[in-house]
């Protein structure tokens, strides 16, 4: 997807020739999603009358059925970037806006996955997906229903029954996964939901979380450490300048055929974005 923010590369000639681009978000004909345009977001500081610039004048588009996903190096404002569409944390300046909307604080259009599963341990996989479902007023029964499709499609039908702490750390981040889309929302804001588990695990959920997208698009925010991971499921990989006060640096369309499987991983061009972002990152890292 070509982004509006400043900074957008290509990866050379012989990989921007490919393919016919599809109607970009937020540049006409395809309405943004969700649209964070020239943001800065500041901590206070005890004890200091200044204010900590984490993150500075980022602009980026994210379209209706669109992954961006977001690399840079550690402590960058990648989280905060995230929090900040999830309306957890105020912006000082800029606009972040869903549906053209100011976000005010969060909602059930934007839910959030985390490192962490969080599930509650003292009640089954199938009431912790009900359970979000319930606090928005939905009955019990349909609750159930809606937990049992949920399990269903991240692949734990056999598993409604048992409590958190009989799954393995993958599983429970597929009910995590499907919590979040519990109250269906329309943007998923995960922030490096896969970075706890091994590395087979971590592939496992990569490829259902493309089989979900296919099924059911959303607007994705996705933060990543993990290069490949972010070339295998961005629609558009996004990299962040080194913090404080951090920007967009570049922001790369990755022009790779869908629907992705761990075929992707094989194609000489899935290689060449990687490479490409190892070297934007190694730049950004030494800035
Ligand atoms: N609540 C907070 N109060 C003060 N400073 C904060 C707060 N949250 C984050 N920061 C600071 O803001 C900067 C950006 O943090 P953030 O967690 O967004 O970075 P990140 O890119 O997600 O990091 P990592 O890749 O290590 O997870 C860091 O310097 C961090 O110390």
């Amino acid at each position: 997807m070509r982004p509006v923010s400043h900074g957008t590369t290509k990866v050379g000639p012989e990989l921007a020739d490919i393919g016919e681009p599809e109607p970009k978000a937020g540049t006409g004909s395809v309405p943004a999603k969700v649209s964070v345009r020239n943001v800065t977001i500041a901590y206070p500081m005890r004890g200091r009358s200044k204010d900590f610039v984490a993150v500075a004048d980022a602009t980026f588009d994210i379209g209706p059925s669109e992954m961006v996903c977001v690399v840079g190096p550690s402590g960058c404002g990648k989280s905060t970037v995230l929090s900040a569409v999830a309306g957890l944390v105020p912006h000082r300046s800029g606009a972040v806006l869903v549906d053209g909307k100011p976000v005010t604080g969060p909602g059930s259009d934007r839910a959030v996955v985390f490192q962490k599963a969080s599930l509650l341990p003292w009640i089954t996989v199938e009431d912790n997906v009900a359970y979000g479902l319930r606090s928005y007023g939905v009955g019990k029964r349909a609750a159930r229903e809606r937990a049992r499709e949920l399990l269903d499609l991240v692949g734990l039908t056999a598993f409604a029954r048992s409590y958190p702490y009989q799954l393995s750390g993958g599983m429970q981040q597929r009910v995590n996964l499907a919590r979040a889309l519990a109250a269906d929302p329309s943007i998923l804001l995960l922030d490096e939901p896969f970075a706890a588990l091994d590395a087979q695990q971590r592939e496992i959920l990569q490829l259902e979380l493309l089989r979900i997208w296919s099924d059911t698009p959303k607007a994705g925010l996705f933060i990543t450490h993990q290069i490949d991971e972010a070339v295998l499921l961005g629609n558009r990989v996004v990299v962040s300048s080194r913090g404080p006060a951090s920007s967009i640096r570049n922001a790369i369309e990755i022009d790779l055929p869908w629907p992705r499987s761990r075929d992707t991983r094989l194609e000489p061009r899935f290689t060449d974005y990687v490479e490409h972002i190892w070297e934007l990152l190694s730049a950004a890292q030494a800035e």
